[in-house]
């Protein structure tokens, strides 16, 4: 077993259906809130140094509780907010339930969509001091994506959850 601050990695025994043995490792990690931040046209994305990949790229707001705690996520969504944007929001609606990576991760996320935003400082966390944010309009986010840029997964999934949203709204 390994444990830092936000994950742990754990080897379990396992016994398959028919019967026989074999061992699975597992990253866990608590649930996260993503948060997509809406006014007019626009969306609000976050850009940060991600070290396990060594680059720096464009992102939904997201997180988990500190000390892996496991917080109640809508809870999460307005503080994760509020520290990596500023933005405070009036109104925080569920847009689903996402599965992080589950051949080999226990955690799930929950995404959410923000409105009726009051804007603020940033309370960022020390790891994440490189952090900057903007606006971009919905055209602009769809160059993103199609150009390669905006690579995260939870953030390309949370966006099919938005465009569902808004279509069966
Ligand atoms: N395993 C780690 N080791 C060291 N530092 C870490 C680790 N995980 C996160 N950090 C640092 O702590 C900061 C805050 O971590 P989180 O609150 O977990 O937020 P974030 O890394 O943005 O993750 C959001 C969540 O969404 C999912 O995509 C992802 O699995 C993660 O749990 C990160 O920006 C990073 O610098």
């Amino acid at each position: 077993m390994y444990r830092n601050e936000w994950m742990t990695v754990r080897e379990d025994e396992i016994r398959r259906q028919d019967g026989s043995r074999g061992i699975y490792g597992v990253v866990d990690k608590p649930h996260y809130a993503l948060i997509i931040a809406s006014e007019g046209d626009r969306l609000q994305l976050v850009r940060q140094f991600r070290y396990p990949l060594g680059l720096s790229r464009w992102e939904f707001p997201q997180g988990t509780a500190p000390g892996r705690a496991d917080q109640d996520p809508k809870t999460l969504a307005a503080r994760e907010l509020r520290e990596e944007t500023g933005l405070a929001a009036g109104s925080l609606v569920e847009l689903g339930v996402l599965d992080v990576a589950a051949g080999m991760s226990s955690q799930r996320g929950t995404a959410y969509l923000a409105t009726e935003l009051t804007r603020g400082e940033p309370d960022r966390e020390p790891e994440e001091q490189d952090m900057l944010a903007a606006w971009f309009s919905r055209a602009d986010v769809d160059k993103l994506i199609t150009s390669g840029e905006l690579t995260d997964a939870q953030s390309l999934a949370a966006y099919a959850l938005l465009l569902l949203h808004e279509r069966t709204r």
